[in-house]
């Protein structure tokens, strides 16, 4: 029996709506809003810095989350407003309209000039920020300037409108009295408002001394306006649109404006593409996306309409869906007679039965952790094939390969793999010339070989964006492959690589014309782990289904993403929930922990904003109630308090070898395993060390993969240095590269130092490996047989052949053995295991002690992360806690759970010992609580109560017992037990 959330949660002084601070927008953001951090509640809209001037400070759009460093500074762009600066400056005299702002908002320029029959407004908006961060002396010095949209309303005398049409420049008008029809606003940018933005009245304004006075602005009391302007909680309120549903309606008005008369011309349907794309930069709720889409559709012809949801993956995903939507009723059902004896084992609950047996085309599984999400896919390829499936008809996707192995050892004639696999296969078989590479060497061999095309310097560019992982990226790339699919695949052809990325993307946008290979056609696609697919993936999936009208049966778990950079969306399958295309099945029994595990990974479940469609809760298969004193024993909390996050890892093997040390011995003890998980692998490393000097005759396994580093050194080289092979005799070429290679290693990269052994090495099995053809090569061009153009052509191909390959070999063989290490590790069953938290995923241990940064403002990211980890023990779980904060939230939330455990042991010993405990009111039975409390012998209950305490509260137990008592005696005795005779030998007993 899990204990009630709610009842924690209200207890809790955590508050429980996300207050939305200015760090929504970025980490360099700090400030609670108080007097101190970067952008305070003492930030005001200022003048331009001494030495800058409206000129050197140009109100250029931020529309771009960036970052760049040069020597010791760094600079940041934020965007705030979901409204680019170009959506607004580039429509502006399209007529387009905007809410007035509330009169606490706005500043009343004519607020004395009662003869006017209009009135005039002005108001700020911030719509981006720059921050310059320089490190070169002893202290961080931050500047931090703020981009506003200044925004003029000139309305009719006491106006009730709420939105006014904007124009770029202040229509003239005569003497005729200003009417509501003449109402407008204008918008300006500026960095300094409190230079700029009365010459932007008097602008706005000019047309008035045709027949007024013109508007005297009183400069006193405008910067006194901006004294009282909240920047901080301005900031806050942008945050809370993007986050919230308003972010949908300032879209949809946008666009439902802008096709008001119709489809706009080309610039303005561009401007709306690159808004779209611009919407990417924060993260915005997929219901968002979908209103948003609606308007698109409802508006839009439909071509335009899907060329403007391609802009954006998530307004892509709702296009997609909507469309797959449409033809359900053609995809593949199982079909409905029973062919084979196989009948549902009978330990399956009926919420796994239910979703197993599902006849349902499209289908979802929101299932919590050790639900048992695997089990359901072997019980659901089973299931299909009792109906008469062939097995070679259903395909499983698994997010890694270790998981696609795992189906295809139980299951050998269902297809198998991992998606990236399979968009791979159909990939390779299309373009049959391109080897999988990395990025940056694509990037130095479009450079190698197109070294003046426009086309490839762009491609270049959104390459590189798409390897920073920079958000909107994939979206990029998709729009400039579909703009230039020739010329791209002309450039992959010549350069003969391709990457996941591009492989994808191109998949995604041939999918009408690719052949496909036998091994990855079904008619059956089971997905799992589907959390942790990057959007684009799913998006092709959901194509793919469409295409082929497969049957659709996908198994995740929101609060488990782990792969966010990855461009996941955690709220994606909260998305395919509400969308109702899907029909929804949830797991909730978990069948791997007690319930005490439980209890403490729910309260971090519920903090998570991936689970609030969800809601999910994990309950423990089992009847056994935890109690406060099994709760202490099963879950540990130990929190230290550091002064310096960095001070930690000092004391890591100390807090292991003193702290943890009971726990780790007593489990040994039991025979049983212990797992230890951390984040970083460097905190896993030094675990590791220390169990092995704490416990020489235990093998430690370490789950943790190794990782390769592609290398660019010979891609580099030919970029920067083939001008000296071609000075020399093709004879010698080889021996020049491989000498130029290792003499420049410096300008090749960034570690020259620590890869020059291994560069080494890797030029002289180069040489070795190439010399029979390079050899060969040499004496054709010496028999006058090949130009030697056309050797030094072979030569350069055949280098970065060499990379390619070399990088491809290194990685599968580093991907075979960190496959083969995991799996001797786990099949070795040592009894003490080291990982790190992603490296855990999917898998259970006997106890787990997890190593925690607390954080009090933890990113969702980081709070999922941690959630996989107090998901994974079995029996019991040492939380080895560490951060800044004097008194954390995780201390007082692991207290809350032994308050409310306590107080519902004290219930139990109540109701057994026959006490009516719903016939008292809440303060009795918190006084028969305290009694009991005070009258518990146990010492592991750690509540101290005062003798005064006490006697209160049996004060008001002895009058609650004394009411009862009045109470029955007017009321006709029933026929069960008389719970106050035994309740009063209670109270006498306490006493
Ligand atoms: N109906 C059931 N009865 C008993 N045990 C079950 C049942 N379903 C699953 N299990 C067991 O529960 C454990 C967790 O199951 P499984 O690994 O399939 O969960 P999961 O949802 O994939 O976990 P996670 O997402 O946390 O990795 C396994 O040991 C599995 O054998």
């Amino acid at each position: 029996m899990p204990i009630q959330l709610d009842d924690l949660t209200a207890l809790s002084s955590a508050p429980a709506v996300k207050a939305l601070t200015p760090k929504y927008f970025s980490s360099e953001l700090t400030g609670s809003g108080k007097g101190v951090g970067l952008l305070n509640k003492g930030v005001r809209p200022g003048s331009y810095p001494l030495g800058s001037s409206r000129a050197t400070m140009s109100a250029a759009d931020v529309t771009t989350k960036t970052k760049s460093t040069g020597s010791s500074v760094t600079k940041f762009t934020v965007p705030l407003h979901p409204l680019a600066q170009y959506s607004v400056e580039h429509n502006a005299a399209k007529g387009l309209s905007y809410a007035v702002p509330f009169d606490t908002d706005r500043f009343e320029v004519t607020a004395h000039a009662t003869a006017l029959d209009f009135d005039v407004f002005l108001d700020l908006t911030p719509q981006g920020l720059t921050l310059h961060k320089d490190e070169s002396g002893d202290k961080i010095v931050k500047d931090l300037n703020i981009l506003y949209r200044m925004e003029i309303y000139v309305l009719a005398k006491n106006s009730g409108s709420d939105r006014v049409r904007m124009v770029s420049t202040a229509p003239p008008k005569g003497q005729s009295a200003f009417g509501a029809g003449d109402e407008f606003t204008m918008a300006r940018w500026s960095f300094a408002p409190l230079d700029d933005a009365q010459e932007f009245i008097k602008d706005a304004t000019q047309w008035l001394a045709a027949r007024a006075a013109g508007v005297f602005v009183d400069t006193d009391e405008l910067a006194e306006w901006m004294t009282n302007y909240d920047v901080h909680e301005r900031i806050c309120r942008l945050a809370a649109v993007w986050e919230g549903e308003e972010v949908a309606d300032l879209l949809s008005q946008h666009i439902s404006d802008l096709f008001a008369n119709g489809t706009p011309d080309s610039t303005t349907l561009n401007h709306l593409a690159i808004q779209l794309r611009y919407l990417e930069t924060y993260n915005i709720s997929l219901s968002a996306y979908r209103a948003i889409h609606t308007t698109i559709n409802s508006v839009c012809a439909p071509d335009v309409a899907n060329s403007l949801s391609k802009q954006n993956l998530n307004l892509l995903m709702s296009h997609t869906l909507e469309h797959l939507s449409t033809m359900k009723g053609q995809l593949s059902v199982p079909p409905a007679g029973q062919s084979t004896n196989w009948v549902m084992p009978a330990h399956f609950s009926a919420q796994q039965r239910a979703a197993i047996s599902t006849p349902e085309p499209l289908t979802l599984v929101q299932a919590g952790a050790g639900t048992g999400k695997s089990t359901v896919i072997l019980g659901r390829i089973q299931h299909l094939a009792s109906q008469g499936v062939n097995p070679a008809d259903i395909a499983v996707l698994s997010f890694t390969n270790a998981a696609a192995d795992n189906i295809t050892e139980k299951n050998p004639a269902v297809k198998s793999m991992t998606i990236a696999r399979m968009i791979h296969d159909i990939y390779s078989l299309n373009h049959p010339t391109h080897e999988l590479s990395s990025i940056d060497t694509i990037l130095n061999s479009i450079e190698i070989y197109f070294p003046t095309s426009d086309i490839g310097r762009s491609f270049r560019k959104v390459m590189m964006e798409v390897d920073k992982l920079s958000a909107g990226s994939m979206t990029l790339l998709n729009a400039f492959v579909e703009k230039y699919q020739t010329e791209v695949l002309e450039m992959l052809n010549r350069i003969r690589q391709t990457c996941l990325e591009l492989e994808i993307v191109i998949a995604y946008q041939q999918i009408d014309t690719m052949i496909e290979p036998p091994n990855v056609s079904s008619k059956f696609l089971i997905i799992d782990e589907v959390q942790d697919n990057s959007i684009f993936e799913f998006i092709y999936l959901l194509k793919y289904v469409a295409k082929h009208r497969e049957n659709m049966f996908i198994v995740g778990d929101a609060s488990q993403t782990l792969y966010e950079f990855r461009a996941s969306n955690p709220k994606a399958l909260n998305a395919l929930e509400e969308s109702g295309v899907f029909s929804t099945f949830q797991l909730t029994t978990n069948y791997r922990s007690n319930q005490e595990i439980l209890d403490f990974a729910n309260v971090h479940l519920a903090d998570i904003e991936a689970n609030l469609a969800a809601q999910l809760r994990l309950q423990a298969n089992s009847l056994l109630v935890p109690t406060a004193t099994s709760f202490r024993e099963k879950v540990k909390l130990n929190y230290l308090h550091y002064q310096r996050l960095t001070e930690f890892r000092g004391d890591l093997p100390s807090h292991i070898a003193v702290d943890v040390r009971p726990y780790i011995e007593a489990s040994l003890a039991r025979g049983e395993q212990v797992a230890f998980l951390a984040y970083s692998r460097q905190e896993v490393a030094i675990i590791e060390e220390k169990l092995q000097q704490m416990f020489p005759q235990e093998a430690v396994a370490n789950l943790v993969s190794s990782r390769v580093y592609p290398t660019t050194v010979f891609s580099q080289y030919i970029k920067l240095f083939w001008n000296d092979v071609l000075q020399v005799d093709p004879a010698d070429a080889a021996f020049v590269i491989h000498k130029g290679i290792n003499d420049n290693l410096a300008q090749l990269t960034r570690q020259a130092d620590k890869a020059a052994g291994a560069v080494a090495k890797m030029t002289s099995e180069w040489w070795v490996a190439s010399a029979p053809d390079i050899n060969g090569w040499v004496g054709l061009y010496q028999h006058g047989q090949l130009s030697a153009d056309a050797f030094f052509e072979r030569l350069q191909e055949n280098v970065l052949g060499y990379e390619i390959r070399h990088n491809g070999i290194k990685q599968s063989l580093m991907n075979q053995k960190n496959r083969e290490r995991k799996e001797k590790n786990l099949n070795a069953k040592g009894k003490l295991v080291v990982s790190t938290i992603h490296g855990a995923k999917g898998l259970e241990f006997d106890n787990v002690v997890v190593v925690h940064k607390y954080d009090a403002s933890m990113k969702e990211a980081d709070k999922r992360m941690f959630y996989v980890a107090f998901t994974r023990a079995m029996k019991s779980m040492y939380v080895l806690s560490y951060g800044t904060v004097p008194k954390p939230r995780i201390e007082s939330d692991y207290e809350l759970i032994v308050g409310a455990l306590e107080k519902r042991d004290a219930l139990t010993t109540l109701r057994d010992q026959g006490v009516d405990t719903d016939a008292l009111s809440d303060d009795e039975v918190e006084a028969a609580i305290a009694v009991m409390m005070a009258a518990s012998s146990d010492a592991s209950v750690e509540i101290t109560i005062t003798d005064d305490q006490a006697t209160e509260a049996l004060a008001g137990f002895t009058e609650a017992i004394a009411r009862l008592e009045a109470e029955a005696e007017g009321e006709t005795a029933g026929d069960g037990p008389n719970p106050l005779a035994d309740a009063s030998a209670f109270t006498a007993a306490a006493a």
